[in-house]
């Protein structure tokens, strides 16, 4: 029995909850579920705080866990990433009044409020900066009008929250963060825990790719495999019609449109684009 734990609140637990139910896993019936058994596919789901996922996972009571790169880093525990999710994006950023400081090391001697105290440390003690770590547990912008801090090192998606308070990023990120799959350091990988990074890699897959299919003339073919070099190299059949073929193959979403017109120059004809619904790669 896979034992997976899955944000119970905050930014990533909807998308979460969405990419386990899109690979197949059973979804909770309402917010107050905190367990779900899954036996079709061998699984518990555990509902816990992201910033507690990593610690569940890094003692070895749950096999694997979603949560934050930057909450993995936080919290130290000795677990790995093993598949980024591509949702809950954000960077981590010091921020100041405008003008106050222009990098990390101007903080020598200062005081810097966080809710991230071990990830803001370690990054301190790498770049030799002696500065006091203020914890808090969550809005910590207000801190330097209170008159606690004199930067603070958080996270920051649209810079909106930083804006209303009248602070600047400024030095290099801290660090880049989005959702993660997680496993303890070393652990061996159990059949549940490779089917489950394999069905999330194919919702990953066929979220950022989509199928193309055209008719081409032979003598063009080597052009626009060079166009659409497909996974493992597209399918090519023959056509009904003398001296063309039809090709299909995957090409990522973003950028399909100049594709289509890349293959349009090369002659092709018939250019369709369809959704890939589910895939396994
Ligand atoms: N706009 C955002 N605000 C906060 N966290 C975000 C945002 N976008 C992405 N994230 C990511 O979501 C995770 C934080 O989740 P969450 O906000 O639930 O935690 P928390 O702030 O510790 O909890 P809470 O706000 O309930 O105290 C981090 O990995 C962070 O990088
Ligand atoms: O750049 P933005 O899009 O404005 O998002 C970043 C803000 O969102 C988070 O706060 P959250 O809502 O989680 O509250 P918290 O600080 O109390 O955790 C984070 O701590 C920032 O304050
Ligand atoms: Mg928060």
């Amino acid at each position: 029995m896979l034992r997976l734990a899955v944000p119970n609140k905050g930014v990533l637990s909807e998308a979460a909850q969405v990419i386990l139910k899109e690979a197949g896993y059973r979804p909770r019936k309402d917010s107050k579920e905190l367990v779900v058994v899954d036996p079709e596919n061998s699984c518990e789901l555990f509902f816990l705080r992201p910033r507690d996922i990593a610690v569940y996972v890094g003692e070895g009571t749950l096999d694997a866990g979603i949560t934050g790169r930057d909450m993995l880093i936080d919290s130290g525990a000795p677990a790995d990433e093993v598949v980024p999710l591509g949702f809950g994006r954000s960077t981590f950023r010091f921020a100041a009044p405008p003008g106050a400081f222009s990098n990390v090391k101007d903080l020598n001697g200062k005081r810097v409020a966080t809710a991230y105290a071990g990830l803001l440390t370690n990054y301190l003690e790498e770049q030799s900066v002696d500065a006091r770590v203020i914890k808090l547990d969550g809005a910590v912008e207000t801190a330097i009008r209170l008159g606690v801090a004199d930067a603070v090192a958080d996270v920051v998606e649209t810079g909106t929250t930083l804006r209303n308070v009248g602070l600047e990023v400024f030095g290099d990120p801290i660090t880049t963060s989005e959702a993660i799959l997680i496993k303890q350091v070393g652990a061996p990988e159990n059949n549940g825990f490779q089917q489950l990074i394999r069905r999330l890699q194919g919702v990953l897959a066929a979220r950022d790719y989509v199928m193309i299919d055209y008719d081409i003339r032979v003598e063009r073919i080597d052009e626009a495999i060079e166009v659409t070099p497909g996974m493992e190299g597209p399918t090519v059949s023959p056509l009904h019609r003398e001296g063309w073929v039809a090709v299909r193959a995957m090409i990522r979403r973003k950028g399909h449109q100049q594709v289509m017109d890349r293959l349009w120059d090369l002659g092709a004809k018939a250019i369709l684009i369809t959704d890939i619904y589910a895939c396994r790669l």
